[in-house]
């Protein structure tokens, strides 16, 4: 065994249970990987602190700088995270540049980039607030026969018919259509009923040497599927039609095009695939439950929800409505989300593999290749060094107008550095759009059954929520 690996090398440690090193909890779905790693790094004051996972030494990084260093100024030594490559078992899940190896993320990666400028935001920015009113008449309706509402499931659709709309230019109503195909894809997506499913996307962060044995997928058969046939499909007519949108699927057309795919069946057939579920993944889950998280938080700030309704009337008011431009001029609502998010990060912890031989700056240590570390994302937000009272909603932690100056890498809920989340503005967006509509036509208390602390769910990696969240909506008119 590995135990005495961080012992050898001066580096404190925890000293590691028999099979399961420090990570027993997480095997048996006790506790997430994310609220473990909180923990390991509640426990320390150290700047670097050894743990196991099995039997493999995982270094948890705690020093600013040299969360600093990894992600962002030697990120070349620390390109890739630490899940494994299965091509063999799902030759699509694994192209999508989240779990793509380099050099080969930096195409992934590159190819979703044009989605998120300025003009193909503005561009989406009508399509967005519509889906937003339709939401807001589902939750009128439902207001109508029920009394509480589950406002996770609301989300899911909404979030999907912005991102279908966005991404592959198709017009959903998820909230009018029974049986819609996309949100039908949501429900295996992250289906932990499905255990061998559940299992998989666990153990492939923390027992990556199990992947031929447990077969890892990222994604469902049905799933890999479906969205085949959804690109070629919409390939094909993009092509006919012969017109451009902005969208995805022109980029989709370009490389078709380029590198000459012909055959619906081949590895660049699975590429192009690849870049459509990884918009689709990349937004669906992490926008829908971060706003899913805001609601939940505003519902026990009436005084915020105030706020943010007094800001959008002064923006009406001055502009007549909610316009791209001036969406930025909603500042306070802004500082909620940015605090609901060091408050319930989606993905609570970061995690990389040393490329090669390399000596953490400052100090003797030298990492050896393959190296893995992790970083706490939201042990670093509840930090009380940084974030003073860090359990309390204080969205006027965010007044400051150098943010980045201010909060430096303790502020990670979309990463730092070259593999960051190229979603964020996108995700900002939507957010703002769904939660000012929300909150102009809404107050918004938790349902007398809902508890006021969040349950998460151990399973998979994302922090999602245990149960659904429920919340009781009034009409703000009477
Ligand atoms: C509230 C919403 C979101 C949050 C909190 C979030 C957070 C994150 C985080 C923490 C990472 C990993 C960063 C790192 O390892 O340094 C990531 C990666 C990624 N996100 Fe997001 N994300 C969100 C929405 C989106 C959206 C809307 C998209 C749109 C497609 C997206 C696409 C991606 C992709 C493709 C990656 C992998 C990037 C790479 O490895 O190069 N995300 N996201």
């Amino acid at each position: 065994r590995n135990n005495h690996f961080w012992k050898k090398r001066g580096v404190p440690y925890i000293k590691p249970t028999i099979i399961f090193g420090n990570f027993l909890d997480v095997f048996l779905w006790r506790k997430s990987i994310g609220q473990k790693v909180l923990e390991i790094y509640k426990g320390t004051l150290e700047p670097y602190l050894g743990f196991f996972i099995l039997d493999e030494p995982i270094l948890l990084i705690n020093d600013l700088d040299l969360i600093e260093s990894i992600l962002v100024k030697d990120f070349n030594q620390f390109r890739d995270r630490t899940t494994p490559k299965n091509e063999e078992f799902d030759p699509i899940g694994f192209k999508m540049s989240f779990f793509e190896k380099s050099p080969m993320w930096i195409t992934a990666r590159r190819r979703l980039l044009p989605l998120f400028t300025s003009s193909k935001m503005k561009s989406n920015f009508e399509q967005m607030k519509n889906s937003a009113k339709r939401m807001e008449l589902a939750i009128r309706k439902s207001m109508e026969t029920r009394g509480d509402i589950e406002i996770k499931e609301m989300l899911n659709k909404v979030t999907v018919d912005i991102l279908v709309n966005s991404f592959y230019s198709i017009e959903t109503h998820s909230f009018e259509e029974k049986g819609s195909p996309f949100i039908g894809i949501t429900k295996i997506l992250f289906n932990w009923k499905a255990i061998w499913h559940a299992l998989q996307i666990t153990y492939l962060f923390i027992a990556p040497q199990f992947k031929r044995l447990l077969r890892y997928k990222v994604l469902d058969q049905e799933v890999t599927e479906f969205f085949k046939k959804l690109t070629w499909d919409l390939l094909i007519n993009r092509e006919e039609e012969n017109v451009k949108r902005g969208d995805l699927i022109d980029i989709l057309v370009d490389i078709k095009k380029s590198q000459n795919v012909t055959d619906e069946y081949s590895r660049e057939a699975d590429f192009l695939s690849s870049l459509v579920i990884a918009a689709f993944v990349g937004s669906y889950e992490t926008t829908s439950t971060t706003t899913s998280f805001a609601l939940f938080e505003l519902a026990k700030n009436i005084e915020a929800q105030k706020l943010i309704r007094e800001e959008i009337t002064k923006v009406e008011t001055k502009s007549g409505n909610i316009t791209y431009e001036n969406l930025k001029e909603l500042k306070y609502l802004e500082r909620c989300l940015l605090e609901v998010m060091r408050l319930h990060p989606i993905l609570p912890f970061l995690d990389r593999t040393c490329n090669e031989i390399y000596q953490l700056p400052g100090t003797e240590l030298i990492l050896e290749k393959g190296q893995k570390v992790y970083i706490s994302v939201s042990g670093l937000g509840h930090n009380p060094k940084y974030y003073p009272d860090p359990s309390k909603f204080d969205p006027s932690r965010f007044e400051n107008k150098n943010l980045k100056e201010k909060f430096k890498s303790t502020y990670l809920t979309f990463g730092i550095g070259p593999r960051a989340c190229p979603g964020k503005r996108f995700a900002l967006i939507s957010m703002k759009i769904i939660t000012a509509n929300i909150i102009k036509n809404f107050e918004v208390k938790l349902a007398k059954n809902q508890s006021d602390t969040l349950k998460i769910n151990p399973i998979g990696f994302l922090a999602q929520p245990m149960g659904g969240l429920f919340l009781k909506f009034s009409d703000i008119q009477q």
